[in-house]
């Protein structure tokens, strides 16, 4: 999969994206990333991307004229056919489901923008969708277009290891995690639950999805909302409740 970034800090995105998972999979070439910085097809010595916002009021605005030149450079740099992406406050909010489908794309464009945003004409030519990461503040796009490069990198055949592909599996069915443990069994801070070293694998993965079950329901009612549990994960997250009433 191909990402180009467009960005007036595309290394920001170029760095948050080069450790671990995402830095292994763009080292084997699952994901190929590059930055493109529209300052570079902007106009005059001082080379203008951005400018005041007509109507007056606090900002300014990105221009179009260097966003342009810079999207047709983009497209040009590859055949695949590119599905281009503004990362706004103004956008729909990114959810694992979306990201399961953008990572599904040959070729994505990450427009992020700076101040107040991108000159509107510019959004309505040529951009295919707008995403928001969440209902906060940043003070630009660019690491919401890095979330972006993260979880679809995750995604990429060969990103993960078996564990990892088995990790994605337990998020994917929309409950919280379980909670993790591992050495010493015993601490200051508690002891390691006896069942995970009982060596008995159903009862493991029972008192997982348990887990699960019961955090979901305190954490992220939300979560359970639009979906019908089945009579065996009822009866596991009723127990688990009853459990600790006790
Ligand atoms: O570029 C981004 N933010 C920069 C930014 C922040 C604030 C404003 C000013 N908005 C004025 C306003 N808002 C509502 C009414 N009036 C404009 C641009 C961004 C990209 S994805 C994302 N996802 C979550 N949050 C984000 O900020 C982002």
């Amino acid at each position: 999969m191909r990402i180009d970034v467009v960005s007036l800090f595309p290394e920001e995105v170029d760095r948050c994206t080069a450790f671990g998972v995402t830095g292994r999979a763009r080292e084997r070439g699952l994901l190929q990333l590059h930055g493109w910085n529209p300052r570079d097809y902007a106009d005059g010595n001082y080379r203008k991307t951005d400018d005041r916002t007509f109507g007056g009021g606090p900002g300014m605005v990105m221009l179009v004229e260097p966003l342009r030149r810079c999207l047709a450079a983009v497209r040009e740099a590859d055949p695949a056919p590119v599905h281009v992406v503004y990362l706004s406050p103004q956008g729909r909010r990114l959810d694992q489901k979306r990201v399961r489908e953008l990572a599904a794309m040959p070729r994505l464009v990450l427009l992020c923008g700076r101040y107040e945003g991108v000159d509107e004409r510019l959004v309505q030519a040529e951009v295919d969708e707008e995403l928001s990461i969440g209902d906060y503040v940043l003070s630009g796009g660019e690491l919401a277009a890095a979330i972006v490069v993260d979880t679809v990198a995750r995604l990429q055949d060969g990103a993960l290891n078996d564990a990892g592909s088995a990790e994605q599996d337990s998020f994917e069915d929309g409950l919280l995690d379980c909670p993790h443990y591992s050495h010493p069994v015993e601490h200051a801070y508690g002891v390691v639950p006896a069942v995970l070293r009982s060596g008995n694998h159903a009862a493991i993965a029972r008192w997982r999805r348990q887990q699960a079950l019961v955090r979901t329901w305190q954490r992220r009612p939300d979560l359970l909302e639009g979906r019908e549990l089945s009579k065996a994960d009822r009866k596991l997250l009723q127990e688990g409740l009853a459990a600790l009433e006790r």
